[in-house]
């Protein structure tokens, strides 16, 4: 398992449920040689869209049928040999994994054995849109480069500094422990990488601050990080708690579960698919697409305005509750696909909390931009802000920082991951 002495490369894969998204980047200097994305996994036509970002060629796309992961991390092998980026490049160092679920076992990241293979495996049922995906991934990487470190960065990490009473259900001590039942957290990654960017456009170090991040992806979630250390995260045991989602419900009374089944006849599975797939924005009002329910509102559509409503009123729940978490807030930051990209999200979720300190200048919202910046006026008492989030680079980052070194150092790391 050791890469060339020179082999500065690294490969990340975000294997997702119905999609993967890979960048190559060289971690001399951090720049980015390619990105792309096999979206539609499984469906009629699939789509791979890749964009070389050395030679000045540019992006290309092609549909047609990608019917599982295997096939997608097979394209993406092939988009990355055609700018002659291959795999078998002796520059790579190591291939990067997302990992959504890493249980109690892994705060850091973890160089992949087949004994760590069999945990993320065993933490299937508790990830089940994601982890299945993650398996595929590292397993087809594997198969392509078995010369080569393979990282799993876990989403999970960031949040294990959480306190007992933020990470424990109230629910029997007993029962919880024998099946390790408690708050894990995801996207952990997205918000360590989002509050330290956060720190740095506040001009401060990020033990000095105190942020709210939210997430707002397909999967949302929200954090309260202290001084640079999670707090308390909107996600528990699987991704389904918390926000409300593209397709999945985020928080509901346990209840509804029994409820469904004694008095709906449907089996746990039925209920599961509910919940996680045929819940959240597009179980409210048939549009998971933030941009598609913004359109239709302007229509006077009232069931997308109705879910955009529920949305906001959950997210301004956890915003107040993070408040109190944290007593002091420096800066509210939004980040992912809706959070980067919606400023009427942004507007409605601190509407009426200017008693809070939180307001947005309607024109710094709605400047679209790609760098962190602040949507609050100056003289704000609490910042408001986007901060792209970049799960890849952080990926690359962690993994380089793993086994981009000697590989006696390597090793050290490895078991301390695994502690
Ligand atoms: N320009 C935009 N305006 C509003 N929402 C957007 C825009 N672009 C993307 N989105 C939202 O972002 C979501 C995808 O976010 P992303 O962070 O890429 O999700 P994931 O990583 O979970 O697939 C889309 O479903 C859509 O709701
Ligand atoms: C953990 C999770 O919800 O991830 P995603 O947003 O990629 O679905
Ligand atoms: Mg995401």
């Amino acid at each position: 398992m050791t890469g060339s002495a020179t082999a500065t490369r690294v490969l990340v894969l975000n294997s997702g449920s119905s999609s993967v998204k890979y960048q190559l980047l060289d971690m001399e200097d951090g720049t980015r040689l390619a990105v792309g994305l096999v979206e539609r996994i499984g469906e009629e036509t699939s789509r791979v869209v890749h964009t070389p970002l050395t030679g000045g060629a540019g992006k290309r796309e092609r549909t047609g049928a990608v019917p599982d992961h295997a096939a997608a991390l097979k394209a993406v092998a092939e988009e990355l040999a055609s700018d002659g980026l291959g795999l078998d490049s002796p520059e790579l160092a190591a291939i990067g994994h997302r990992v959504v679920h890493g249980g109690l076992k892994f705060s850091a990241p973890t160089v992949i054995t087949d004994e760590v293979m069999a945990e993320i495996e065993r933490l299937v049922p508790v990830a089940p849109l994601h982890n299945p995906a993650n398996i595929t991934g590292i397993r087809t990487a594997r198969a392509l480069r078995p010369d080569l470190p393979q990282v799993a960065v876990f989403d999970t990490a960031f949040h294990t500094t959480m306190p007992e009473y933020a990470a424990r259900y109230a629910i029997d001590v007993e029962t919880a422990d024998a099946h390790r039942i408690r708050r894990y957290g995801f996207h952990g990654t997205s918000h360590a990488y989002v509050s330290r960017r956060a720190a740095e456009l506040l001009g401060k170090a990020p033990e000095e601050v105190n942020v709210i991040v939210l997430h707002l992806g397909n999967g949302a979630s929200a954090s309260a990080v202290r001084g640079g250390r999670c707090v308390d995260t909107s996600m528990g045991l699987t991704p389904l708690e918390g926000l409300v989602m593209g397709t999945r419900s985020g928080d509901i009374d346990p209840a509804v579960t029994f409820h469904l089944k004694r008095v709906a006849g449907m089996s746990e599975d039925d209920v599961d698919v509910l919940l996680n797939k045929r819940s959240g924005l597009v179980g409210l009002c048939g549009d998971n697409d933030m941009r598609e329910i913004r359109r239709r509102i302007e229509e006077g559509d009232e069931r997308a305005r109705l879910a955009f409503e529920i949305y906001i009123h959950r997210l301004k729940k956890y915003i107040g509750a993070y408040y109190a978490v944290l007593g002091r807030v420096d800066a509210v930051v939004f980040t992912a696909g809706v959070g980067e990209n919606s400023a009427p999200v942004r507007e409605a979720a601190v509407a009426g909390l200017e008693e809070l300190g939180l307001v947005v200048d309607a024109d710094l919202n709605t400047v679209r931009s790609d760098v962190p910046r602040f949507v609050s006026p100056d003289h704000a008492r609490v910042a408001v802000a986007v901060v792209p989030t970049d799960e890849e680079l952080e990926i690359a980052r962690q993994t380089f920082a793993l086994v981009g070194v000697d590989p006696r150092d390597r090793d050290r790391a490895t078991l301390k991951g695994n502690a």
